[in-house]
């Protein structure tokens, strides 16, 4: 999916919203463990009421895999029934030397057929250059991510005592362009996501954080909307696990619903 038709989706949705299935079998309703894929059952029920409100969906790879050859069958059921017009990202933070992250991006871009998949740009451009060589696919390079240790180092100053993450962004910039790749923002650094936009004005940023993270979706538009909106602001557990009752997918629905209404309250706003 190129650039404009993710923002034509978000246009007619009025929403910027991603789903993260981070399904896990511990955590889902215990009817469902009767099924012969639990995890597909959930999977499905999820997407079949949040579709409405999504724009993308991002199953968490670490999901799929702990659960061996099943997870991955799950996975590919899962990825084929998303609708086509859905963006998809197999958040799976990958990277390597420059043969293996080849392998990486033909898994999950030929065979699985994911339009976009989250990279590390910890081992630099060999390591990321593979996945973008993949017409109309896209990498996610981890920036400034949500968790207490983005503090370790994407905040350390470097060379010209920029930041690392600010290092991530300009350099990363040579490689990619804002048509073939994102930048991965949490939503829990707040203010400091506007000094991200100003090194990356026309990228998409995909925000994971709010939600259970606790994060504030406010703050996110007004630091870090662009004229093509530039964001996916995703949230996993705040909706997939609204309920653990037989009314799960309902409830989904509604913490979905939720979501798109204010999303679509900042779109006008910002
Ligand atoms: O900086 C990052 C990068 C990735 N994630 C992933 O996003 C989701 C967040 O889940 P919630 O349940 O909405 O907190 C999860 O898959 C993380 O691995 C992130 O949180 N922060």
């Amino acid at each position: 999916m190129d650039k404009q038709s993710l923002f034509g989706q978000i246009q007619k949705k009025s929403s910027f919203l991603c789903v993260g299935l981070d399904t896990d079998l511990s955590k889902i309703p215990p009817h469902l463990l009767n099924e012969e894929d639990p995890i597909f059952s959930f999977n499905k029920q999820i997407i079949d009421h949040t579709a409405e409100f999504a724009v993308a969906y991002k199953p968490n790879i670490a999901f799929y895999e702990a659960m061996g050859a099943k997870g991955w069958e799950s996975l590919q059921k899962t990825l084929d029934y998303i609708p086509d017009d859905i963006f998809t990202i197999a958040d799976a933070k990958r990277g390597d030397i420059g043969n293996t992250s080849s392998l990486y991006a033909k898994a999950f871009f030929e065979k699985m057929n994911f339009d976009s998949i989250t990279v590390a740009p910890y081992m630099g451009r060999d390591s990321v250059g593979p996945f973008l060589e993949f017409d109309g696919k896209w990498v996610i390079l981890l920036a400034l991510t949500s968790n207490e240790g983005s503090q370790d180092f994407q905040v350390l100053n470097t060379e010209g005592d920029k930041p690392l993450f600010q290092q991530v962004i300009e350099k990363s910039q040579q490689w990619g362009h804002e048509g073939n790749m994102m930048y991965v923002v949490g939503a829990t650094r707040g203010e400091k996501i506007k000094e991200v936009r100003a090194l990356a004005p026309d990228h998409f940023f995909l925000v994971p954080g709010v939600g259970a993270q606790g994060g504030s979706l406010e703050e996110v538009a007004k630091y870090g909307m662009n004229d093509s909106c530039g964001l996916l602001v995703n949230s996993s557990r705040g909706i997939i696990y609204a309920s653990s009752g037989e009314d799960f997918g309902q409830r989904a629905g509604e913490e979905a619903a939720k979501l798109q209404r204010e999303m679509a309250r900042l779109l006008e706003k910002y």
